[in-house]
């Protein structure tokens, strides 16, 4: 496996990370456990500020909330200067519980609700990335009942889908988010938000998927954005002064992915918006960018417990861990795949390839399907890396398995950043009616 961020094989043989023994950590916290390296974190968040140049002043980066949020981790964000993206009540309510900078705070979603919206406004956010018309009107409706201005993002569909080793443009596209450009959807939103009260015009976006290695899918964003600030410039006289090209920055989970440095697609970036900006006449905007996978995806790992073992001669040998699908769902999602590591025997040589699986009641409750490792026992403790993005914020607890707690490590501490999900909680919610009580 590929050592991430602060990873070493100790003296012992034994995986540490952020200082930490990491069968220590699971001894004392228990498995399944989210361990996530703060130095990494930290590192990642400062290698896209200073790319970018948010210091001259030419970028934001906005950290998409939706791949890890927890209260410690807004507070990671704020204080390495990144702003937020949140998507729901409930990240915005995690984030102002955080006492995260409310200016810095963009709120996207393609069905924000009434009550969403008010608590937005409630809170002064910094940014609406509006999604449809149906929003725009009711927050022009909200905003001006409150006697508020709400800072406006529209998000278009661009025509541009990125993939991970191609990308393909389309004049008709099939999402659901946003408004189309092709169809003329996102001149008419920019026409009707010129004459609503309470918006005030801040500039577009677009996303262009998730997992993105080539650079070329964001140049031509590019363009077809500030083409479209050129349009709308000239229909209506809005100017579009913040460009904000979404996340997708993609990382490495196993061999097979080539990550580029985040300064290549920094440069690709700012040069092109520099040069259409130019060649089309526009003010330059300040860019936008908003990664998650990248800033958390590579300081997140999981570590288990082996479990049984069983081996089908001539097919597979099967290693089940303590967890699975409930909290990890990409591999059985998407196929994702990942590396894996014993921690109590990080030094010794691949012997073996087996198929970890999980302990849900699923056959596609698979986490690696081929892991080459030395002879696996139980007992071991199993670590898979770069599960920081979107492992913990798609868990579930399926078949009743409480949620893994969490940890962040640096220089050799840990500091529990989310409980372990015990049985009370998972009957927290519960209401039995009276006529089902138990008479027996
Ligand atoms: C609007 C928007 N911004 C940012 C992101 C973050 O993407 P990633 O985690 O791939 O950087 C997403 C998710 O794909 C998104 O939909
Ligand atoms: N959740 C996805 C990415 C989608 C990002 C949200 N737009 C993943 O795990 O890769």
């Amino acid at each position: 496996m590929h050592l991430q961020g602060t990873m070493q094989v100790n003296a012992q043989g034994r995986l540490t990370i952020g200082g930490c023994d990491v069968v220590e950590l699971a001894r004392e916290f228990g498995t399944p456990l989210y361990i996530f390296d703060e130095d990494c974190i930290r590192n990642n968040c400062r290698e896209f500020y200073r790319a970018f140049g948010v210091k001259e002043g030419l970028a934001k980066v906005i950290y998409a909330g939706k791949a890890f949020l927890t209260t410690a981790m807004c507070r990671i964000i704020a204080s390495e200067g990144l702003g937020l993206d949140v998507v729901s009540g409930g990240e915005l309510y995690t984030a102002l519980a955080a006492g995260f900078p409310v200016e810095n705070i963009y709120f996207h979603g393609n069905n924000k609700s009434y009550a969403e919206l008010c608590q937005a406004l409630e809170a002064g956010i910094g940014r609406f990335v509006v999604d449809n018309f149906a929003e725009l009107e009711l927050l022009s409706r909200l905003s001006t009942e409150r006697g508020q201005v709400a800072r406006v993002i529209l998000r278009v569909t661009p025509g541009i889908e990125a993939h991970t080793h191609h990308y393909i443009r389309t004049g008709q596209i099939d999402s659901k988010f946003g408004f189309t450009l092709p169809n003329g959807q996102a001149m008419e939103a920019a026409r009707r938000l010129k004459d609503l009260p309470g918006i005030e015009f801040k500039g577009l976006h677009c996303h262009i998927g998730s997992q993105i290695f080539e650079l070329e899918p964001y140049s031509q964003a590019v363009a077809v954005m500030l083409e479209l600030a050129a349009a709308i410039k000239e229909a209506t006289g809005l100017i579009t002064s913040e460009l904000d090209l979404g996340g997708g920055f993609g990382i490495y989970y196993t061999a097979e992915d080539h990550p580029r440095p985040v300064g290549a697609y920094a440069e690709t970036i700012l040069t092109r918006v520099r040069e259409e900006a130019r060649a089309l006449n526009l003010p330059q905007p300040l860019v936008i960018v908003e990664p998650g996978r990248a800033i958390i995806g590579p300081a997140g790992s999981t570590a288990y417990t082996v479990g049984t073992i069983k081996e089908i001669p001539g097919v597979r040998k099967y290693v089940a861990v303590d967890g699975g699908m409930a909290d990890n769902i990409r591999p059985a999602l998407y196929g994702a795949k990942y590396e894996a590591i014993l921690a109590n025997k990080a030094n010794l040589p691949a012997t073996e390839t087996v198929a970890i699986t999980g302990k849900c009641c699923e056959s596609g409750d698979m986490l690696i399907w081929e892991a080459d490792l030395p002879r696996v026992e139980a007992g071991d403790i199993l670590v898979i890396s770069c599960t920081g993005a979107y492992g913990y914020t798609m868990s579930s607890n399926y078949n009743r398995l409480g949620r893994p707690a969490a940890v962040l490590v640096r220089e050799g501490n840990a500091d529990l950043i989310l409980k372990r999900e015990d049985y009370n909680d998972l009957l927290r919610n519960d209401v039995v009616p009276a006529r089902l009580v138990w008479t027996r």
